[in-house]
């Protein structure tokens, strides 16, 4: 059994007991279920954007104990002032430390920024549970999923006004997509083995539709990493244990843009 297939059937249990304690339609009574979303594909593609979506995690699989002492609201509104196109909040807490409270805080502290909901999604009540938490956008995990279980996601997404993030590490995974996705990720970390690879972004992008935004996520810590894969056509870079790991996230993550941009 991989960690993949681990984390899946912990989330399976989880969602059952989720349900049983909060109904689809106690989670709609969240007020965030009247805003409109901040799209991040919207703001990847604007003029003079970083492209950095920076991450909340306190710690993973791969790497243990990232950060003890973060605090979710004070990081993710130093990730806006840097200046981040968008943000991606952990809400595993099993294997990633995290919280939907972290997601609800994070979103009442930065109202106008892209906020994603990272977690492990397998069932249309975890999309609901992202929306009733301020999410703007969910993560599909292409490994995790079938075709059709892709598209039934990705359509209570479309009806919740979310926005789709797919992430696929393979070439068969390209397949999955579907007309609803508007973000695809290529993730350079395999989450079977936990290498890290930046070819495996520059050669599943070469694959993609050409007119899709697609984002690069994991393992980048330099401005040369992003700038190579600008280079490979990339919109969008996701980077969590580079600022995770410092002391300051919300200061590394304004000293890399600043970086980038000179
Ligand atoms: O910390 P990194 O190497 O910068 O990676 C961030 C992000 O890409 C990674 O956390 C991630 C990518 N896909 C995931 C799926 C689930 C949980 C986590 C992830």
């Amino acid at each position: 059994m991989t960690i993949l297939d681990e984390i899946n059937n912990n989330k399976r249990r989880e969602v059952a007991e989720a349900k049983k304690l909060v109904s689809l339609e106690q989670l709609k009574f969240s007020p965030f279920f009247k805003r409109k979303i901040n799209s991040l594909k919207t703001t990847l593609k604007a003029a003079g954007a970083s492209g950095i979506i920076a991450e909340y995690k306190t710690k993973s699989p791969s790497k243990g104990v990232i950060n003890e002492q973060a605090e979710v609201v004070e990081v993710s509104s130093a990730y806006t002032a840097a200046g981040v196109s968008g943000i991606s909040i952990l809400t595993d807490r099993q294997y990633f430390g995290g919280a939907f409270e972290d997601l609800a805080k994070a979103r009442s502290a930065n109202p106008t920024t892209p906020i994603l909901r990272k977690d492990f999604m397998l069932d249309p009540y975890q999309v609901y549970e992202a929306k009733a938490h301020g999410a703007d956008l969910i993560l599909l995990i292409a490994a995790s999923l079938s075709k059709e279980e892709m598209l039934e996601l990705s359509e209570t997404a479309k009806e919740l006004d979310l926005e789709v993030l797919v992430e696929v590490h393979t070439e068969e995974e390209i397949e999955k997509l579907n007309s609803l996705v508007d973000i695809v990720g290529v993730n350079n970390r395999n989450l079977k083995t936990f290498e890290v690879d930046l070819e495996t972004s520059v050669k599943l992008g070469s694959l993609l539709p050409q007119d899709m935004v697609r984002i690069s996520e994991s393992g980048l810590s330099s401005v040369e990493n992003i700038h190579y894969l600008c280079q490979a056509g990339f919109d969008g870079f996701l980077m969590g244990e580079n600022f995770m790991k410092t002391e300051n996230p919300g200061q590394a993550c304004k000293e890399f843009i600043e970086l980038l941009r000179k």
